[in-house]
Order: structure tokens, then sequence, then C-alpha cells
């Protein structure tokens, strides 16, 4: 089919084909029953589920909490879906039309605030396109999430697999024993800096024509399948109303939900809870909270209701106590419940363009011509698109393969669209396996300038090596560096991306088992971690860079522990970082005050964003600007942050905070001393001949002093790359130290340029 089918040229594919879309439904109404719940309060008129005093959450609640439980984003092309009864097609092409003209527009700049309404606004009305192409990529197998369920079926290799899941499954961070929890996360905009946003590299201008008819190719199949689930949905809500009849609670009569302390019949009680009643409850519980006054019973406490409500929450979906109280802390109780409820089922599959290799525009239409139907992310990426269902496994196709693009959760863009990186900068990844990030930051420095991916865990960064050598990335030196060796191993960037090690809070839709498995001691043990990689990702930075001088956090957890808590202190340990704008076009602030705490104001710029509110991964990205040297990196011989005295250097403390597991076991690509003698020797060989000194005169001794004066020369000298040092990638440690626990060297602190690697 491939070849052929591919070679077709433009012009829209035939309708997608009906036996298709009723294979989804059938799919999909095995699946379905949660959100089918949540609609039922609904018709039943029981909930009022717009709270207009909740911005955040209205996004999700005029589509009903059904929407929020579909693979579809909550953004302006969600609205473009809504009420497309009989006209579906033509709006969901005005919409991708729109999107394709703002693209152009936005080519010249891409501050995108003016999207940002609608983004915002786009919640409401997501076509109910399913439980995701997860299902309808290939079904689940097994006991996995749904969303593993779809790495499997869309037939990715090791690599991908990670990839998909925001690099959860392959391998744990053993590191501080921290574990696979650790590995969540899997993200464009602009740079606040305005100089930047035009050297955005986007190869997606002046394709708004060519788009409205990609898009018009899937839109007679989606819209036909759109219309049956409208009629399906109109039939349930029939149903609901009916049976919504039945029950007793009448819009403004006190409502009795709390258990009574003797008595042992309510849901909660029982060993097999009646969820169907747990779950009236919990909604009953919301709409109390939400009118305390009115429709609470006499002498019961607000503190009661809570208590009630965390328990059922506990027990219909499955959290431990206290992580369901802490994320109910962050949220009003209805949002609390659209947030559980969004987590219960997969956010949606998406794609990113490796623009290193094709165009969107060419990449969505391989992919039509395959039977895979999609469409652009939304306004605020030109490179993502969303799969709604495929025919063939997105990670077997002939385009995946020759590396046009990967697998990658929307959300995951936004750091890297934050950090903005451009072209010729050096850039540090501190935590990057299985590398989405790292080969986006590559496409969108066009392969030019060097980036360090480093990673802790071994075992991972085969997954980031994979992705690299696939997307045909050749700027990327991979490394394999506990990153709080940072900046002792090497300095001086132009930018760094911390992508750190999470609790996964945001990602329990693809890994359940963060609901049970985090304790306290995760949220007191993971921040530590957070903010000492926070403070050597500003150490690490050049604050004297011309283009750059900035540092991106980001997780993929909602708590303020990981998050604001982590930012505050590294606010307060380094008064040489500023808190900037993002960049990015959407996303709800965070916070500047909680449970009593004062944060920054200017905490405010830094984003979050939830499942519930945008259909993404919980996820929350902060962007500092460094102003001046680290305060104790000043020395005699300098303030270069690229570390060139590493005795000086104090960047964090470093008190252990857990055993240090790292796996030994796993051998990476590999790293080999003997192999890498061979790489520093012949750099240095080269090095001494264009300094016009024959290597053969050389002896061992001078060797080893030539080698550590020209590393101290070429740092002192602000990063004049080495040129010519051919390294192989994940082969060699960074200046010849072992990649493994590396030591932190004196002479490993300057900057010296990053060998390009050959990756493919
Ligand atoms: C959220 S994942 C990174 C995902 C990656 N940025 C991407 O986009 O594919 C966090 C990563 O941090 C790594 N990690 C954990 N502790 C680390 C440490 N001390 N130094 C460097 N990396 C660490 C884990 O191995 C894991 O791969």
């Amino acid at each position: 089919m491939g070849v052929g089918r591919r070679m077709k040229k433009q012009g829209p594919p035939p309708p997608l084909d009906e036996s298709r879309v009723s294979a989804l439904k059938k799919r999909k109404a095995g699946v379905i029953d949660d959100s089918a719940r949540g609609k039922k309060r609904k018709a039943s008129g029981e909930i009022k589920v717009p709270t207009p005093a909740n911005p955040a959450y209205n996004h999700t609640t005029n589509s009903g909490l059904k929407h929020v439980t579909k693979g579809k984003f909550a953004n302006g092309f969600g609205n473009a879906h809504k009420g497309r009864k009989g006209g579906q097609g033509v709006r969901m092409a005005d919409a991708v039309m729109s999107g394709a003209l703002q693209d152009e527009s936005e080519s010249e700049s891409e501050s995108q605030n003016d999207d940002a309404a609608g983004f915002l606004g786009g919640g409401k009305e997501e076509v109910s396109t399913d439980d995701d192409a997860a299902d309808l990529l290939g079904g689940g197998e097994e006991a996995m999430s749904t969303d593993d369920d779809a790495a499997d079926l869309l037939g990715r290799g090791e690599e991908e697999d990670a990839g998909l899941l925001g690099g959860e499954e392959e391998g744990t961070s053993e590191d501080d024993g921290l574990g696979d929890e650790f590995l969540g996360s899997g993200s464009s905009v602009y740079d606040s800096d305005p100089q930047h946003e035009k050297a955005r590299f986007s190869e997606d201008e002046n394709e708004s024509d060519a788009e409205e008819k990609l898009t018009a190719a899937n839109i007679v199949g989606l819209s036909r399948r759109l219309d049956e689930e409208q009629e399906e949905d109109a039939a349930e809500a029939q149903l609901e109303l009916e049976e919504a009849a039945l029950q007793t609670n009448i819009d403004g009569d006190r409502l009795n939900v709390l258990d009574d302390e003797d008595e042992n019949t309510g849901p909660a009680s029982r060993i097999a809870p009646d969820l169907q009643l747990l779950r009236s409850r919990i909604t009953d519980t919301i709409r109390i909270l939400d009118d305390f006054s009115k429709l609470s019973e006499p002498g019961r406490s607000r503190a009661e209701y809570t208590a009630q409500f965390i328990k059922d929450v506990c027990l219909y979906y499955g959290y431990s106590s206290y992580l369901a109280e802490k994320l109910f802390n962050l949220f009003t109780p209805r949002e609390a419940f659209a947030f559980f409820e969004a987590n219960e089922s997969p956010r949606p599959v998406v794609i990113r363009t490796n623009t290193i290799r094709t165009h969107r525009r060419e990449l969505a239409q391989s992919l039509i011509n395959r039977g895979v139907t999609l469409e652009p992310v939304g306004k605020w990426s030109k490179v993502g698109l969303q799969v709604f269902e495929s025919q063939v496994p997105l990670g077997a196709t002939p385009e995946y393969l020759a590396g046009q693009y990967i697998i990658m959760a929307a959300s995951s863009f936004l750091p890297v669209m934050a950090l903005a990186p451009q072209e010729h900068e050096r850039i540090l990844d501190m935590a990057a396996a299985p590398g989405g990030k790292t080969t986006y930051i590559a496409a969108l420095m066009k392969n030019t300038g060097s980036i360090f991916a480093n990673d802790t865990n071994k075992g991972r960064t085969k997954a980031l090596i994979g992705n690299i050598h696939r997307l045909g990335v050749k700027n990327t030196v991979v490394c394999n560096y506990d990153a709080r060796e940072f900046p002792r191993v090497i300095g001086g960037f132009d930018r760094v991306l911390l992508d750190a090690p999470c609790s996964g809070t945001g990602v329990i839709a693809k890994d359940p088992s963060v609901k049970t498995n985090k304790t306290e001691k995760d949220f007191m043990q993971l921040p530590h971690l957070q903010k000492q990689l926070l403070l050597c990702a500003i150490d690490s930075v050049d604050h004297t860079s011309k283009t750059g001088g900035y540092i991106v956090y980001s997780t993929c957890s909602v708590s303020i522990e990981e998050n604001e808590q982590v930012v505050q202190y590294a606010l307060k340990k380094r008064p040489n970082v500023k808190l900037v704008e993002t960049g990015l076009t959407f996303g709800i602030d965070g916070f500047v005050s909680y449970m009593g705490k004062e944060f920054d104001p200017k905490m405010k710029t830094t984003k979050r964003f939830y499942p519930h509110a945008y259909n993404v991964d919980g996820f929350f990205v902060s962007k500092f600007k460094k102003t001046g040297p680290s305060p104790n990196m000043s020395t005699k011989e300098g303030t270069a942050d690229g570390a060139r005295n590493g005795e000086s250097l104090s960047t964090a403390d470093r008190t252990p905070i857990a055993t240090d597991n790292e796996d030994e076991e796993q051998p990476f690509g590999g790293f080999d001393d003997s192999e890498d003698e061979r790489y520093m020797e012949k750099a240095r060989r080269n090095r001494l001949r264009r300094k016009g000194i024959d290597p053969k005169t050389v002896n061992g001794k001078e060797k080893a002093n030539d080698h550590a004066k020209s590393l101290e020369k070429e740092g002192s000298t602000n990063g004049t790359a080495v040129k010519g040092s051919s390294s192989k990638v994940a082969t060699t440690g960074l200046n010849g130290l072992k990649p493994s626990k590396a030591k932190a060297s004196a002479n490993a602190g300057p900057r010296v340029k990053a060998p390009t690697v050959g990756a493919e």
C-alpha cells in the first residue's frame, strides 16, 4: 500500500470508509461508561456545570464533563466542531483555514496572544472523537493504561514508546532512589525577547490552502462519525433524563449526602460500592459545596462535606486519601471533580512533525493517504498533528521510520516553545531522555549550534539516542551525568531546559499507579532534587549570552511543592535570575499565593496546564532570565558561568536525599573508556595539527598537559569550538570524564564546544 498510495499527489483522498467508523464506534461503546455517567447528571439538570467564577473550569464545563473525557483538545478546533450537525464539515474547514491563515500571519511574529482567547474559550465543545486514537489505532492489549495500549498499537519501537509516554516506562530513574514516577512528562511559541520571534523555525508558513484541503480530506469521514455520535448522545441523554426522574434530589432541596456516623449503609461503606450511587453523591456534594448556605444540612460544616467528597473520590477513582486531598486543594470542588474525571480518559494522540526531515503539510498528506485521520493540533503549534484514527500503526509507518515525526504528548511541546532556542546557540537539556524535547530543540535550531542532551539514566539514554538517530539530529551530544554535576561538567550555555523528574501528577491518565504510589515522602524528596537541579541549571547558563541567558523549568506535575515552591526557592537562592513570560499563549497562571504562602508576584508568569482545562497532560512551565553571574561562581580567574574553576562552585545543597541506585546493568550503547580514549586521542592529534605541531613529536606526558592546557585556553576564550574532535554519540563522556558518576573536575569546566555528532 505504502508506495503506491504515497505517490498519489495532492487532492483529498476518498472519504473514510464507513466500516472504520463503525469499528470505532463499537470500541468506543465499550469504554465510555464513565463519560456516560457524567452526562447523566448533566442531562438531568442536576449539575450546574459552568462556574463563571472559574474560567479555567469553564473550558470544560460547557461541554459537560463528558467532553473532557474524550480525546480531543479543548482548543479552537474543538469549538469548530460544536453543533456540527449538517454544517459540521464546513465549520471544521473554516476552523482549520483560519488556523492556517493565522499561521501565516504568525510567521512574522509568533507572539500569538490574540490566539489565547480562542484557545481559552475553545474548551467548550470538543468533538467526541473518543477515547482516543489510542483505541482506534489498534486497540488496547492487556492490562495497560489506554495510552500504553495506544503505544503498542501505534507500533512503536522501544524508544518511541518512551517518547509517547513522556519517557515514563523505559527504565526508571533510579537515581536518588526515585522511581519511575520521575520519568513522567513527557512542549512554542516565542521568546519574550522580541528579537527572537522572527528566527523561529516554521515550515508551515503560507500553507493555509494546503492545510484547508488537507483537513477537508478528513472532514467527510469525521463529520459523519460526529453526527452519529451526536445522535447517540441524544439518545443517551433521553435515557438519563428518564432515569433522573427517579431521583429525589430536586434542585433547591437540601441534600442529604453525609454518611451517618453509625450507619453503614452509605455507598462508601459497602464492600463493593455502588459506583453509580457514589458518583451521584460526589456530584451532589459538589452542588452543596458550591451553594453551601442553601443546600447544606443544618449543623453540618463545610469540612464535613469536603471530607466526604475526598473519601468518595478515593473510592470512586482509586486515589490514596493523601493524594486526593492534595489534588483537591488545588482547585474548587467542581474543578477538582473535572480534574479527577479527566484523569480517567487518555489525552489525544499527537505527533510532532520533524521539520528536519519534512513539512507538516506533506507529512499530513502522506499519512492521510495511509488512512490516518488527523488535523493540526491547534493554532498554537505549527508542527503538531492530532491523530483521531488510523488504519496503520503510527509507530511503524514508512514516514515514522524515516524520522518524519515523533509521537509525543502535546504538553511536551510547551517547555521547548518557552525555551525558544535559536540557531547556533549552545543548549543544555539536563534531563533529556527519551528525547522528545531534545529533538524538537534540534529542529528549531535547524540542526545548528550544539545541544548537550543529558540524562542520568543510562537505560533511557538508549531511547534518546534512538530518537536522535531516527530524526536526523546532528547537533547533539548525549551524555550521562547526574545533572547536579553541571556546570562542573560544562557550563556557559545560552539556554538550559530542565524538564525535571517529577511525581507525574499531571499524567495520571497515562500512569494511574500515581494515584496510589505517591506518598508524602515523594513530595519532600522530589522537590529537594528539583531545587538542586534548578540551581545547577541556572549556574550552567552564560548570563552574558548575546542571544539567550534563559532557563526553562518544567514538570509534568501539578503539585505546588514541585513547581511554584521550587521556583520560589531558586529566586531566593539565585538573585541573579528573574522570572519572565514564557511566551506561551495559553495556560493558567501559576499560584502567587497558596494556603497562606505568598510567592513572588511574578509567579503569574509561570503557566499551569490541566487535563480538564486543555485536554493536555498536566504540566507546569516557568522561564527565567539570568541577569548576572551566580553568586558563588565569581573566582579569581573570572566569573564565567562556564565553571572555569570547578572547586569554587557550590551550586546547591547537596544533602543526599535518597540512595543512589544507578542501573549499572544496562550497558549504554557502549560507554567505553578505551573507545573514549581513541576519540580523545584523535581529537588531540587534530588539535595539535591545527596548531602546526606534529602529534608524533609530543610524548605522553606532554600530551596530557597539552590537552589540559588547550581545554583551559579554549574555555578562557569563551567557548571557542574544539573543531574536528569527532565524537561518537553516547560513546564518550565529555572532556574524557567517565560518563557515569563523573567526578567533578576543575579541568572539566571550560566551555568546550560540543563536537558535532553524526547521528545517522
Ligand atoms: C520528565 S523525564 C524527561 C523527559 C524528556 N525531557 C523528554 O522530553 O523526553 C525526567 C528525566 O530525568 C531523568 N533524571 C532523573 N534524575 C536525574 C538527575 N539527577 N540528573 C539527570 N537526569 C535525571 C530521568 O531519567 C528522566 O529521563
